[in-house]
């Protein structure tokens, strides 16, 4: 089986200023990502805020433009954003993001909004689009009665059921969801991510779940990348990772997140706060607050690779670098 989406080297830079009459920082928000998306599988994005999740989210279905690297949708480039091509393939693709009452149009009813793919894309003849809506909301828990209800009549988890309905109405085949949960409340977010979880099975739709709730990831995701200051820094199935992490950095993320029942001693701390994008550690971008730091790790950028199978982690201790470089310098 061939990958729906593949990301090969992406790199987005933002160039901000510094200060009023500094000059341009660049913020490489994505450094040199690459996927791969099975069709029907889940890919989980994990990493502390401003580690670049929704900027690749947005890269991985051409919202944001690449000022490096490319993008594939069933092996062919993605079109440029905007053209007629890429306007085509964004039903195949959809996203879903944390605010659904930003998403929705407060004017319109809820199967008004359901429906306009049906009709943007001529999906289904005039006269059926009413029973697709019906169909589309159903599979989402909304009740008939809520069809003719305004955004703001609905409740958060209900407005995103709806989001989701409207994203389902082109039948795409992937679906990247940013932080869909973040802003409802917990007691539904299991709810909604349920739904999530029956469609995509149901309907073999491939998904990049992007999310800092590694609870939420865990319930959800096949596989888990994690993401540090930009760059993927390991990777590997759910289960492994979150049994045995390898990167110090997904350690102390995992090991961040209170097990009931299970005492707090040998948890790994996450200590301090991630450092300024626009002014990169050097060597390994994670050492200033690494437990495991050794010399090597200030000064060369560990390279993503293959520590077992199936999973890959850019890490000079866990690749066992640092035993051979240190052994090396001891015999020179
Ligand atoms: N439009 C922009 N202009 C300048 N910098 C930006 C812009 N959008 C994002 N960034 C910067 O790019 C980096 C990655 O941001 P991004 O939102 O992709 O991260 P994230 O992991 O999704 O974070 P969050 O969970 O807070 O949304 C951050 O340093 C952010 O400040």
């Amino acid at each position: 089986m061939n990958p729906l989406i593949e990301a090969d080297d992406l790199v987005r830079i933002y160039e901000t200023r510094r200060g009023l009459f500094g000059g341009a920082s660049p913020v490489r928000a994505v450094d040199g990502v690459s996927l791969a998306v099975m069709p029907g599988e889940t890919l989980g994005i994990v990493g502390e805020s401003g580690s670049g999740k929704s900027t690749l989210g947005r890269m991985l279905l051409g919202i944001d433009p690449a000022r490096a690297g490319e993008v594939r949708f069933s092996g062919s480039p993605m079109p440029k954003s905007g053209t007629a091509e890429w306007r085509a393939l964004r039903a195949k693709m959809q996203l879903v993001y944390q605010d659904p009452l930003a998403a929705l149009d407060r004017r319109l009813t809820i199967a008004t909004q359901i429906g306009e793919p049906l009709e943007i894309h001529r999906l289904v003849q005039k006269e059926h689009r009413a029973a697709r809506v019906a169909e589309l909301m159903a599979a989402v828990g909304l009740r008939p009665d809520q069809a003719g209800r305004f955004p703001h009549e609905l409740s958060g988890g209900q407005r995103q059921r709806a989001v989701i309905a409207r994203a389902l109405a082109s039948r795409p085949k992937l679906l990247v969801c940013d932080e869909p949960v973040s802003a409802l409340d917990v007691s539904i977010q299991a709810q909604v991510v349920n739904v999530l979880r029956d469609l995509q099975e149901q309907n073999g739709i491939a998904m990049v779940f992007i999310s800092h709730d590694l609870k939420v990831v865990r319930n959800i995701a096949d596989r888990v990348a994690v993401m540090y200051l930009g760059r993927i820094v390991e990777e590997a199935s759910s289960d492994v990772i979150f049994q045995s992490p390898q990167h110090p950095y997904t350690s102390a993320l995992i090991s961040s997140v209170p097990v009931p029942g299970k005492p707090p001693e040998g948890r790994m701390i996450l200590q301090g706060e991630p450092p300024n994008p626009a002014d990169r550690p050097s060597g390994c971008a994670f050492h200033p607050r690494c437990p495991l730091a050794r010399d090597i790790c200030r000064t060369s950028v560990p390279a993503l690779r293959q520590i077992g199978s199936g999973r890959t982690a850019a890490c000079h201790v866990v690749a066992g670098e640092t035993a051979s470089v240190e052994r090396l310098r001891k015999r020179a």
